[in-house]
């Protein structure tokens, strides 16, 4: 039996950068890149056809930051496939991005500088809204919508005798000060991404805790910092270019500088780094 890997936000970034390194791995696995626009997911489609002439992809309409589409959605996957053998939740959203360019220039000269340029502490905010189901956007996106789809999905991942794996692309970002359980949603603070990484987190264990017995395993995995739309919102894409040596520069002291979606996705799949995961 061929392996079967769903991957949300499939068509762009990190997630297309796994999908190619996937088919890399196994050309016979069957891969469906659940995306929002489906314009998109076909040119992404198409791109990994060019170098998997052979390759099993199929289309699939997933926006996460709905609970209807992600319930349609799932009712698809349920019709079209009989196992699932990892559910790669990779989809996210970063809005309305600001950096605190005073926090910056004091980390620069802190004892904290490195891990500063490895997990952003203190120097990024964003704009959040409320979306059209009444959640917070980053929260719906990043978190929620995915859970709802493991929920949903459980049908085809716990089945006896076969072992799926969950992995939550979540973020050095991710920081406990920034969320709380008495917000979530992150409704009252400025860092709605640092907060849904760190549920994403909280989650995953969760996930382990209960379904582990069934052979659901969950795991959570930064790609480090990757030039991707994401980033590209954060600063211009001429400015990272610009900077780019320095960049190499500090990747001398963080691993965490990854920088190409190739590299940032090498940490998500397990095969390709050599090991099974361990929880
Ligand atoms: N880049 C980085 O440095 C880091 C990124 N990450 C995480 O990696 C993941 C991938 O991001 P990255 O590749 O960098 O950024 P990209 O913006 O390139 O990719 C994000 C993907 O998610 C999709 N997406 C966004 N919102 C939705 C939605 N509502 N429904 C379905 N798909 C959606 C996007 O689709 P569309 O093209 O339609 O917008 C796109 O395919 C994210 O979870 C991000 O938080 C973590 C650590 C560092
Ligand atoms: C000289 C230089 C490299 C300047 C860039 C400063 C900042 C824009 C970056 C320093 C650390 C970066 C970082 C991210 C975004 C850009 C920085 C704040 C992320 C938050 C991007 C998304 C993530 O999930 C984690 C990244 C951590 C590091």
């Amino acid at each position: 039996m061929e392996k079967v890997i769903l991957v949300t936000g499939a068509n762009s970034g990190i997630g297309l950068a796994l999908c190619e390194r996937l088919l890399c791995e196994d050309s016979r696995l069957q891969l469906c890149l659940a995306c929002r626009n489906m314009q998109r997911a076909e040119a992404a489609r198409s791109a990994l056809l060019t170098s998997h002439p052979d390759a099993h992809i199929d289309l699939l309409h997933l926006d996460v930051g709905s609970v209807r589409s992600v319930l349609h959605a799932a009712h698809k996957v349920k019709a079209r496939y009989n196992r699932l053998d990892y559910l790669y939740l990779n989809a996210g959203i970063m809005p309305n991005p600001q950096i605190d360019i005073k926090a910056f220039f004091k980390g620069l000269f802190s004892s904290n500088v490195v891990k500063m340029f490895a997990t952003a502490e203190g120097l990024l905010t964003q704009q959040d809204r409320v979306n059209k189901d009444g959640l917070q956007e980053v929260f719906a996106t990043n978190l929620f919508g995915h859970f709802v789809l493991v929920r949903e999905l459980d049908s085809i991942l716990c089945q006896a005798g076969q072992t799926s794996r969950v992995v939550w692309t979540s973020s050095s970002n991710a920081r406990r000060s920034a969320f709380s359980l008495e917000d979530v949603q992150h409704r009252l603070g400025t860092e709605p991404y640092a907060s849904s990484k760190y549920a994403s987190d909280l989650i995953s264990l969760a996930l382990n805790r209960h379904n582990n017995s069934q052979g659901l395993y969950s795991s959570v995995i930064c790609p480090g910092l990757v030039m991707t739309n994401l980033t590209y919102g954060i600063l211009p894409s001429f400015f990272w270019t610009l900077i780019m040596p320095i960049m190499y520069l500090i990747r001398i002291f963080t691993h965490t500088f990854t920088l190409t979606p190739y590299n940032g996705a090498g940490a998500l799949s397990p095969w390709i780094r050599g090991q099974s995961i361990t929880v």
